[in-house]
């Protein structure tokens, strides 16, 4: 890590779900002071973004381009670093949060903070990882600074679109891996399943200019893990109540916060569509959640597929 001074900072905290209060804490832990927003207290944001030097938006991205519009007005100084922790794509541009972000505030450095996060976890003070993204290695270095802690270790990594993505294309792979286990088709088969998850993910990320390895570290393949093994996860919990032939609305009556794979499953098939290319698993979870098919015909449909080498490169397709 570079010599970046690890002295308070007053940070806003956008979005205060179960995400947001984790991060808020963190940094309350290491006597940063947090101001706290959401669309639902009074706080309003001209009385806390002037006084922030660090913006962490922790917004569901159904919020995130509605918040981005009223920050607008409140002329960011370029020297504010903004970090996303936001894993979702937009339904109608299919942009990554940052690269909304980015759009919006050109000047100002934007990071992406995204690894193996459970909220609950972190809450109960169990150790965990994550990494911090940035085309601005400096930015990077001054977040990871920020939010490094005993029990809260941080990597800096260059690849902020990869690191975005790893963590928010697992949340369909988190969907497969609930059906998995809630249909109990053993540990064979969920090996298999989070094996082939991640070359899909690869796949994904390198059309749309992530590097490859970026989804061997923490956002990606420590992200998989995590989600796919976790009754915490919301994204896995869909997935567990779609193999007990529950319908989506009877699940998410039930589910505390947002699952993201819901929505990004339907952008992502849209990309793929646009751009060819094949995502057998997210393609299942698609027809699952649109009740199109049941468990038991989704695992038959990705038994079914063509065979073929196990590696791209082996037979140069
Ligand atoms: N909970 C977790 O363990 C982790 C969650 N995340 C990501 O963080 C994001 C938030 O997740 P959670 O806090 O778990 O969800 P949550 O459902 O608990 O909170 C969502 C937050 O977004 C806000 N929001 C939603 N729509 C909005 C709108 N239209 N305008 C303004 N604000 C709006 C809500 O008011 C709330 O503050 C998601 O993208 C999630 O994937 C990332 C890492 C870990
Ligand atoms: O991203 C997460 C952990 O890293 C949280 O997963 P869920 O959104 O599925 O709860």
């Amino acid at each position: 890590m570079a010599n970046v001074e690890k002295q308070p900072s007053i940070i806003a905290i956008l979005g205060t779900g179960v995400w947001g209060s984790a991060l808020g804490k963190l940094l309350s832990n290491n006597q940063h002071q947090v101001l706290f927003w959401s669309r639902s207290n009074s706080t309003t944001l001209t009385e806390i973004i002037p006084h922030s030097s660090v913006i962490v938006s922790a917004i569901s991205i159904k919020g995130v381009q509605s918040t981005i519009n009223k920050l607008k007005n409140l002329n960011l100084t370029p020297e504010t670093i903004i970090v996303t922790a936001t894993k979702g794509l937009d339904p109608d541009t299919t942009k990554t949060p940052s690269q909304i972000w980015q759009q919006a505030f050109p000047h100002n450095p934007v990071v992406v903070l995204s690894g193996p996060n459970l909220s609950k976890e972190i809450d109960r003070d169990l150790p965990a990882a994550t990494t911090v993204a940035s085309n601005s290695v400096v930015a990077a270095e001054t977040i990871q600074a920020i939010f490094s802690a005993d029990l809260f270790r941080v990597y800096v990594n260059q690849d902020p679109l990869g690191t975005e993505l790893g963590g928010t294309l697992k949340n369909i792979m988190a969907i497969a891996a609930g059906v998995c286990d809630g249909m109990k088709l053993g540990t064979n088969a969920k090996a298999a399943l989070l094996t082939r998850a991640l070359p899909e993910m690869i796949q994904v990320g390198t059309h749309l200019g992530a590097k490859a390895e970026t989804f061997f570290g923490l956002s990606g393949l420590g992200d998989l893990i995590a989600t796919c093994d976790s009754p915490l996860s919301r994204n896995y919990q869909v997935g567990y109540g779609l193999a007990q032939r529950k319908t989506l609305e009877e699940i998410l009556s039930d589910l505390e916060g947002t699952a993201e794979g819901i929505n990004t499953t339907q952008v992502l098939i849209k990309i793929a569509h646009q751009k060819q290319i094949a995502v057998p698993i997210a393609h299942q979870v698609n027809l699952l959640l649109k009740g199109k098919i049941t468990p038991q015909q989704a695992v038959k449909a990705l038994m079914a597929r063509e065979l073929k080498a196990e590696f791209h490169h082996l037979d140069g397709k």
